[in-house]
């Protein structure tokens, strides 16, 4: 008789081996697990990310285990044992689950025993150890240039950043008080609502569009365009949309454009639920054409200030794209600033921490394109430490450690003269 085991664990072993097999993305990943029950499936994705931001942690408490590494469905499935024991979960629930997991296939039956045994003795030593090692380190190709452009002590506070998580951040369609009271939520200084976490979906409001899911630094470029009520404004990189709910909710008639249909969608879905109108084009951002009074280049980029919350980034890339991405950021800038009315003005944005897609952009774009200037953003919530010396802002995921910390960002508002 086939014994039962937690199909949430099922679920991230599943993950788990898609990510670091197959390099596909964390997210896409969960939309496979289509035949789990909502909440299998979000403990499901709780507990692969889990794994993935402390992979370094858990192979080390794996090894002396291990004479060598078994296939990758059975070394997943030690790997979630071992942070979850780890991390305080019951040995005897954890071990008897994932040893009947393993014991239902027909392929990883044969490593019922081992499993026992490996997760047995991690229970016993484990948690001990776990606390004595490092915080897990990002990947060399991310980390070298890190180093160089933060410093050591930087980089390291990113990484406990990083390995601690993210809350869940939501903006607020109209008053921000009053959506922090009916979460019970924390209103942090730039107008987002911060709670722990929990299930979107069952926070009051979710159904009738009072707030979108955003990260607090993520929803700092939108504000930067300042009054944009009755301007003609372009969301030049739109999907999946969050930027364009601020610009719509603020008041300003929103052209979305994104190359992608399929995440133009979720632009659509958005605007539906929340009630908000924009005008979407799917279209390339080089080709459009039209003149804007204001225009928001949230541009395609390495997304490296987002690890806290897609700890799978680091396992699916090796930085293999970022001079390609750097190349289509110049050319969606200068052609942004083509499609700007004299006097117009543009926020470009990155969720990078390398600055060659922020700072740098912004260096080159000033010495290279004719008639146009920075300008240093004023707002009460904007933080000193924040300030770069070209004159944008530069967050990090250090940032605000004792809030819970927020997403790595860069941003500089311009004015074409
Ligand atoms: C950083 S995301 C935008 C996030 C969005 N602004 C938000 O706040 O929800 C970058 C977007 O650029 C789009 N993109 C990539 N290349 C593009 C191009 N050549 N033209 C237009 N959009 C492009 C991608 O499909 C992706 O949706």
């Amino acid at each position: 008789m086939t014994q039962s085991f937690s199909p949430a664990r099922k679920g991230a072993v599943q993950i788990l081996t898609q990510v670091l097999g197959e390099a596909r993305p964390l997210g896409e990943a969960v939309g496979k697990l289509d035949q789990l029950e909502p909440a299998d499936r979000a403990a499901a994705q709780r507990l692969a990310s889990q794994v993935l931001r402390s992979l370094e942690r858990a192979d080390k408490v794996l090894k002396p285990h291990l004479r060598k590494a078994p296939g990758l469905v059975v070394m997943n499935t030690l790997r979630l044992g071992a942070v979850e024991l780890c991390e305080g979960g019951a040995a005897h629930g954890v071990v008897n689950d994932l040893v009947n997991f393993v014991g239902s296939g027909k392929r990883t039956a044969q490593f019922k025993g081992l499993v026992n045994a490996v997760l047995r003795k991690v229970a016993a030593n484990g948690p001990a150890e776990w606390a004595k090692l490092r915080v897990p380190r990002l990947p060399k190709w991310l980390r070298a240039p890190l180093v160089e452009a933060w410093g050591a002590s930087a980089v390291a506070a990113m990484e406990a950043a990083q390995y601690a998580g993210a809350p869940l951040d939501l903006t607020p369609k109209g008053d921000a008080a009053a959506l922090a009271a009916a979460v019970d939520g924390v209103l942090l200084p730039t107008g987002s609502v911060r709670l722990p976490g929990g299930q979107v979906s069952a926070l009051a409001g979710y159904e009738t569009g009072e707030f979108w899911v955003q990260d607090a630094a993520a929803a700092l470029p939108a504000k930067l365009l300042g009054d944009v009520a009755g301007l003609r404004v372009l969301d030049m990189c739109a999907a999946p949309g969050g930027k364009t709910l601020q610009l719509a909710a603020a008041g300003a008639d929103v052209t979305a454009l994104d190359l992608s249909g399929a995440r133009l969608e979720r632009v659509r879905e958005n605007l539906t639920r929340t009630g908000l109108k924009a005008t979407l084009v799917e279209g390339d951002a080089l080709e459009h054409e039209g003149q804007y009074d204001a225009i928001l280049l949230d541009a395609p980029c390495s997304a490296t200030g987002t690890i806290r919350r897609h700890p799978d980034l680091p396992h699916i890339h090796q930085g293999e794209r970022i001079g390609e991405l750097i190349g289509l950021q110049e050319a969606m800038l200068s052609h942004a600033i083509s499609l700007l009315k004299p006097g117009g003005r543009l926020v470009y944005a990155t969720c990078s921490l390398i600055p060659d897609e922020g700072e740098c952009q912004i260096d080159e774009a000033l010495k290279a394109l004719e008639g146009i200037e920075i300008v240093q953003p004023q707002a009460a919530w904007i933080e000193d430490a924040w300030r770069s010396d070209e004159g944008g802002l530069r967050l990090r995921p250090d940032f605000w450690a004792e809030r819970g910390g927020m997403d790595g960002f860069y941003m500089a508002l311009l004015r074409k003269s």
